[in-house]
Parts: structure tokens; sequence; C-alpha cells
């Protein structure tokens, strides 16, 4: 039920530039990397190129690419290449200005429902201009909660809006109910007519890219009937089942009939349900459900209902026992284990709970790293929160957005890493900065301008004081582009400076610890050599991993070297996406991209780039190997 499956079931459709949502002008006057620097660019600074928003083109194109450029001589022939996420190019297409240009391979390119932005680099005669849709046309992964409201704002549809706000992504809604409550309980529910649901269900599935759909509170059956009807007819990327029944307070908010409905039209299509005790009861006509043991065969036995994973939450077990919750692939039974926070502020946890395993999900987490990434969210906000006080009530909301509260709000990235940010990482080293005299500020500074996709700053030997401005530094520049900054090893320094995550080595702090430390919303990049180190990084939290040395190098003493055999060993055996490390330059990087295996993402380098003199010039020319490498995978 992808996106993508959709899209290639729709193979008649065709382009019309009438029904096509207006262009957007991209201007020419700051260009980014990694094609060319600004002063290479020859037409006018305001000459303008207008593309349809991807979304659309995601939608819509299948036979025409939506591009056209104008304020330049109308008879000039066009190549045009269009890059996806950066690194991967359509073969280059030939058009005139003003004209539709045909993309035969669009249903071809991996994971195109993924794609976020796009930059298009044309060649005019000789000359190469660039333009990036970045800026316009930021994709922002988007669940519909299909809920309840709550007065309260502790628990439904509220509860969804600030967690999906909280994990940086978009939240659409269609209510369900429109409850009376507040922290003494359930005063009143009105139900929206069933009409009316499909309505609302129709006005934002028709028009907007919803990822995944969660479900709350679903209170008839002629609602869950019509909810299955909309999603047979606009299919998304996942379904998120949260059964809700009763409330924390005890008060019925889906009468039994709902119970077998459920059953038989929404769990067969979902991705995941996440019944706690009372409703994983229900489900099973009544059985008594008190011990972790119940829990697991409860999860087994609702596996057999058709959702494709189950998670059966514990909040409700008796007090003196950790929050566990049972996950259950339809193949492992995982026991999911947080401290229980003391307090009475815990109503919409499960609300919170389903609605940010659907927006780690929207971004591209799998299953399994969306539901522990959102235990860990719950566990730290109801930490955060546990003494807050609002309501005269026995059981209060806790405070979703507290973690945003006590970050700076310019933070770059926001919890969301993109693997593809891999292509091409640049490690720089105090030692080669050093002999070609030039400072880390300046070494960083044209590593992103010829095209570096992130950056690490490795400073074996300065002193803390300096490496954190050095750090602060490099942020700026690197953020300028859009580009992501890692620090190696110091996750104090990272911290200090609201870097975007930290790399470690095998012997450094491990990445669970690094997790806690730095919080859901960092990268965390680990160093292995082998498919057990790689296993043992993805449970611990961590985003990527770095494999190598995969040739001999310099830069590391007594570093072993796994070579291309290894890089491929550990790669297929990585849940994480992959970055190929160690004695990686202009010869040897497309050998390297080319092994073929999908979630290797990029090269990082050291020498190549810092140890030579033009570190701009070796950027732009490793990034069109590797651009060149990955193009003909295609
Ligand atoms: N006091 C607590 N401390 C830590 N985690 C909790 C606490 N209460 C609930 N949780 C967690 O919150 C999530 C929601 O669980 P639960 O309260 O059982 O759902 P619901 O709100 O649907 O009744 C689960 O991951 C559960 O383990
Ligand atoms: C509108 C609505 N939806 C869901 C819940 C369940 O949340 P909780 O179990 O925390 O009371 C609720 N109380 N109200």
């Amino acid at each position: 039920m992808t996106a993508l499956s959709n899209f290639a079931a729709t193979s008649d459709a065709h382009y019309h530039s009438t029904s096509y949502p207006p262009a957007i002008s991209l201007r020419l006057d700051a260009p980014r990397p990694p094609f060319l620097p600004a002063t290479d660019l020859t037409l006018p600074p305001y000459a303008a190129l207008s593309a349809a928003p991807v979304s659309a083109f995601r939608r819509n194109c299948r036979r025409h690419l939506p591009l056209t450029l104008s304020r330049v001589s109308k008879q000039s022939a066009l190549h045009i290449s269009v890059l996806f996420i950066r690194n991967t190019v359509l073969q280059p297409l030939t058009g005139a200005v003003g004209e539709m240009v045909p993309l035969p391979l669009i249903s071809q390119i991996p994971k195109f429902n993924q794609v976020s932005r796009f930059c298009v680099a044309m060649k005019k005669q000789e000359e190469t201009v660039v333009a990036s849709s970045d800026r316009y046309e930021m994709r922002i992964p988007h669940v519909l909660s299909v809920a309840g409201s709550d007065s309260g704002a502790g628990a439904g549809i509220q509860a969804d809006l600030k967690t999906c706000a909280a994990r940086g992504v978009y939240c659409s809604t269609v209510i369900t109910a429109i409850t009376a409550q507040n922290t003494a309980g359930v005063q009143d529910v009105n139900i929206v007519p069933e009409g009316f649901v499909s309505e609302q269900l129709k006005s934002v599935l028709s028009d907007m890219q919803v990822d995944v759909v969660k479900t709350g509170m679903l209170p008839s059956t002629g609602i869950v009937r019509v909810l299955h009807q909309r999603l047979k007819e606009f299919p998304i990327q996942a379904l998120v089942v949260d059964p809700v029944m009763v409330s924390t307070s005890g008060d019925v908010l889906a009468g039994p009939t709902i119970v077998s409905v459920l059953q038989e039209e929404l769990l067969p299509m979902a991705d995941l349900v996440t019944p706690n005790l009372k409703e994983a009861s229900a489900l099973l006509g009544g059985m008594p459900l008190k011990t972790i043991s119940d829990m697991r065969h409860a999860a087994t036995l609702i596996h057999q209902m058709g959702s494709k994973n189950v998670l059966v939450k514990g909040g409700d077990l008796p007090d003196p026992l950790d929050a566990i919750d049972i996950f259950f692939d339809g193949k492992d039974l995982h026991e999911l284990r947080s401290s229980r926070i003391k307090t009475r502020n815990t109503h919409g946890t499960g609300c919170s709970l389903a609605s940010c395993i659907a927006a780690e999900l929207a971004k591209g987490s799998s299953m399994f790293s969306a539901v522990k990434a959102s235990k860990q969210f719950i566990e730290r906000a109801l930490k955060y929160s546990k003494d807050i006080s609002i309501g005269n009530g026995p059981q209060g909301p806790f405070d979703h957005l507290c973690r945003l509260k006590s970050q700076e709000q310019s933070s770059y990235r926001q919890g969301y890493f993109n693997p593809a940010d891999l292509f091409l990482y640049a490690v720089t080293d105090s030692g080669m900065n050093k002999r070609w005299d030039r400072s880390i500020t300046d070494a960083v500074k044209a590593a992103v301008e010829g095209g570096a996709t992130i950056v690490q700053i490795r400073e074996k030997d300065a002193k803390t004081r300096d490496f954190l401005e050095a750090a602060k530094a490099c942020i700026k520049i690197c953020h300028a582009h859009g580009v992501p900054l890692l620090i190696n090893d110091r996750i104090d320094i990272a911290l200090a400076c609201d870097a975007d995550g930290v790399h470690v080595g095998q012997s450094d702090i491990p990445a669970h610890e690094v997790r806690s430390l730095l919080g859901p919303n960092k990268i965390i990049g680990v160093s292995c050599k082998t498919p057990e180190q790689a296993e043992q990084a993805w449970l611990d939290g961590a985003d990527y991993i770095g494999c190598g040395g995969v040739y001999p190098t310099n830069t590391k003493a007594n570093n072993l070297t796994v070579g291309i055999d290894g890089l491929k060993i550990v790669c297929l055996a990585s849940k994480l996406p992959v970055v190929a490390i160690g004695g990686i330059n202009q010869s040897n990087a497309a050998a390297v991209m080319e092994i073929g295996v999908p979630n290797l993402k990029g090269v990082a380098v050291v020498s190549a780039l810092f140890d030579r003199q033009c570190v701009l010039e070796e950027a732009l020319k490793l990034h069109a190997t590797l651009v060149e490498a990955t193009t003909s995978n295609i």
C-alpha cells in the first residue's frame, strides 16, 4: 500500500498543463552546490526557472517533466538533468524553452515517493546553470489523524497535533467526535455523523500528500466503514490503529459493537495496532490480561486478526512494574521497557505514542525503530512534565512540546535524518589543515561549497575551548548550505554548540548512552567493521554506520582494513544506512559506490579533500564522480 504502487497503478494518467498547479519560480541568484560555485553562472541573476512542486510532480507526472525555463532565448536547446535528493540523477534529457520535457523513467526511480526536493541542472550551449527547489519545495512528512477532540487537549486530536509538531511532522485532522473532557473525566460526547467524517476524509486525502494515517476514537461502526472505504480509494503508506475504547478515567469512548467492525474492516489493512491492556482484552473477547506473559500471548492472537504488527501497551500494569510494552512483528516478540514515571499526568499517553509512531513512519523510519523512538518520546515527555499541574482532577495531561521549549528554536534539522546526506561526507583533520595553512572554517566552507553533503569535525588535539569555537563557526557555514554538521566523539562539544549529531567509534561512549544524552533529534553515527557491530548500532538507536577502512589509510593508526568485500558484507547485514570510509579518493570512489548495495549511501573522505591544495576543486570533482557512479546504476 505504498504511494509508489499507487503511482504505478495510474499508468494511463497524462499530465495536462491546464490542470497543473501553478509553477514555482526559482531564482538563480543564489545557486547551491554541489554543482557550481556562483561565479560560474553566466545567466543574469534574475533569470527564472519554473518547476512544479515536487508533491504535484509525484502525484501526476508520469510522462512529462513540468519544467519550463523563462527569460532565456526561446530557441535555445537545453540539456536538462533532474537530480532527486541530490544523488539520483536521471539520464540527461533534451528539451527547449517553454516545452514540457519527457521523463520516461519516473516510475523506476527508487523511493520516488520519498523525494523531498530536487535540483535542476541545465546545459545551454557550453554553459551550465543550476537551480534547486530546496527552499521552495521542502517536503514535510504528513500524518492524518482520524480521532476525537478532547476539550482538555491531553488526548485525542489535540495530542496528535502536538506530538506531530514536536516530531517535526505535519498533522491534518479528521474529527470523529467532540468530547467535553477535562482532568476529571469525560462529561459528554457528541459523535460526528459518518457522512461528514467521510467528507472530511475526502477533503484531506484527495488534496494533500498524506504519508501515514493514525486512528484514535472511532465511536461508531459507520465511521469505521467510511474510513475503510476512503482508505481503499486513497492508498497511503501506512496505517496505525489505536483502538481507543475506554479513556484513562474509565469512560467509554467506543462501545463493544466497534470490536467486530475493527476486526473485519480496519485491522486487516493496518500496519500496526496499539491496544492497551483493556483494549487488547476487549479485542480478545474479554480474555483477562494481567502479566507480561499474558501480553505476549495477546500480541500473537491479535496479530492473527490481520494487522502486520501489534503493540500491546502496559501502562496499566500494576504499579511496581516498569512500563513494559510488547511488540510483535509476526515473527519475533520484543519486550520494550522504560522506567515507570511517578506522575498523575498520564492522560493521552496512548494517543501520543501512536501518533509519534505514525510521525516517525512518515519520516521514513522502519516500524521497529519508530516504535522504539516513540516509547522514548513518551518516557521523556512524562519525565519532563511529571510535576506540572493542569486541572484539579486525578488524571492530568503531559506536556508534549516540553522538549521543543527546552531547545533552541532555531535548531536546523528537528529530528529528520536523511540518509542521502551521507553521499559526500567530509571529515576534517586538524593536522592537514595545519599542513596546508588553512583554518578549519575555510576548509569546511570549501568542502560544502564543493558539494559535501555532511561534515564531521574531527579534532583530536585541539583545546576544548578552541574546538567549541571552531564547531560553532562551522555550524553556521554548514547550515547556510543546508548541510548537517556532526562532531567526532566529543558529546560535550556537540551539546554545547547544538551540533546536528555525533559520530562515535567502537571504543568511545556506546551509542545508546549517546542517544540518551543527545535525545531523539540528533544524528548518531557509529564506526562498524562487522555485521555484529552494525546490528548493535541499530539496537542502540544509531542513525547510520560508517564502515571501513575500505582501503589502507594514514589518517588512522592501526586501523584494520575491511576491503570492498568486508564493506559489502557489512552493508548487506546492516539495517542502517552505511557510509564507506578509509582511503577513499577520486580514483576508487566509483568502485566503492558501484558495489550495488542499496543501503550504501555514500563515501566519507579525509585526505582526498583536506590533504590537497584546493579543497573546493577536489570536492567538486569527487561529487561529480559519485554522481556519475550512482547514475550509471539507474
Ligand atoms: N507512568 C508511566 N511511565 C512511563 N511510561 C508510561 C507510563 N504510563 C504509560 N506509559 C507508557 O505510555 C504508553 C501508553 O500506554 P498506556 O497508558 O497503556 O496506553 P493508553 O493511554 O492507551 O491507556 C506505553 O508505551 C506505556 O508503556
Ligand atoms: C477524544 C479522546 N480520544 C482518546 C482518548 C483516550 O486517551 P486516554 O486513554 O489517555 O484517556 C480520550 N480520552 N479522548
